[in-house]
């Protein structure tokens, strides 16, 4: 796998914002938005390690969480080795759990666990799978513990023809689709998009960083009532240099 790098942080955004999360992130990418933040993960100054499935499985499994956020650059343009990945973490996690008595805990505990019952059940429980993927490829592969997010990619980005729309189609109640604006003119298209193609996946919108103020964002919903779509705003980005790496 090319990999420009692997770390753990809270996720700065999507449904699971604020929780510990382990980061892969993988080399290339099919376009070119305008605003790319991550323009180190593809061309020819991008720096990545080729690592083995296990290499990077024994990387992700050292960090200890079991959310994973697998990104990019494009992660789905090495979906055969993201797939290989994804069933080595899952094979080593079932026979773990399979060889410690601990797991008996989540029969007998119920709701009132303790705090340090609950780090036990949160590190012992089955890795959970977020694909950030950039709207132009159609995944090939599901894994019960597997869910997309989708960008989709508004005018603003220079990238919006390179958009696959079935992507409203194939996606299920867990997957996101998600609009980073950064223009009315962006927002006008999601406010289409989203009255074109009905989806199952939950909308989110977020600013594109330093383009547009939240607050006309947030003006943007109240007008035009756009009861089903979730604002949001990328923590990582507040929490440290919206420039640096590895977090
Ligand atoms: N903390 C943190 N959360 C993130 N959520 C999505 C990220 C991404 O780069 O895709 C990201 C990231 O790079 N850092
Ligand atoms: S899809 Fe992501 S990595 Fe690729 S150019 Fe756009 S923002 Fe950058
Ligand atoms: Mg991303």
């Amino acid at each position: 796998m090319n990999v420009i790098e692997i770390f753990a942080s809270i996720d700065g955004e999507g449904s699971r914002q604020g929780l510990l999360t382990t980061f892969l992130r993988l080399h290339d990418c099919n376009i070119r938005c305008s605003y790319c933040d991550t323009t180190y993960s593809y061309g020819i100054d991008s720096t990545f390690t080729d690592m083995t499935v296990r290499e990077v499985a024994d990387a992700i499994e050292s960090l200890g969480n079991h959310r994973i956020t697998i990104t990019g650059g494009e992660p789905l343009l090495q979906e055969a080795a993201v797939v290989e990945l994804i069933d080595e973490l899952n094979r080593r996690k079932s026979a773990k759990l399979e060889d410690e008595p601990c797991t008996d805990i989540k029969s007998t505990t119920g709701i009132n666990v303790s705090v340090d019952a609950q780090d036990v059940l949160d590190s012992e429980s089955l890795y959970d799978f977020n694909i950030e993927t950039n709207g132009t490829i159609i995944p090939s592969f599901h894994r019960e513990n597997v869910w997309f997010t989708y960008d989709y990619k508004t005018p603003s980005s220079l990238a919006e023809k390179s958009m696959n729309l079935d992507i409203f189609k194939v996606s299920r109640e867990q997957d996101l689709i998600k609009f980073v604006v950064g223009s009315v003119e962006d927002l006008d298209c999601m406010r289409h998009m989203i009255n074109q193609y009905p989806t199952k996946a939950q909308i989110y919108v977020s600013p594109v960083w330093g383009k547009i103020e939240a607050a006309a964002i947030i003006d943007y919903m109240n007008e035009h009532n756009l009861q089903n779509v979730r604002f949001q705003l990328q923590i990582h980005k507040f929490v440290w240099d919206p420039d640096a790496k590895g977090v």
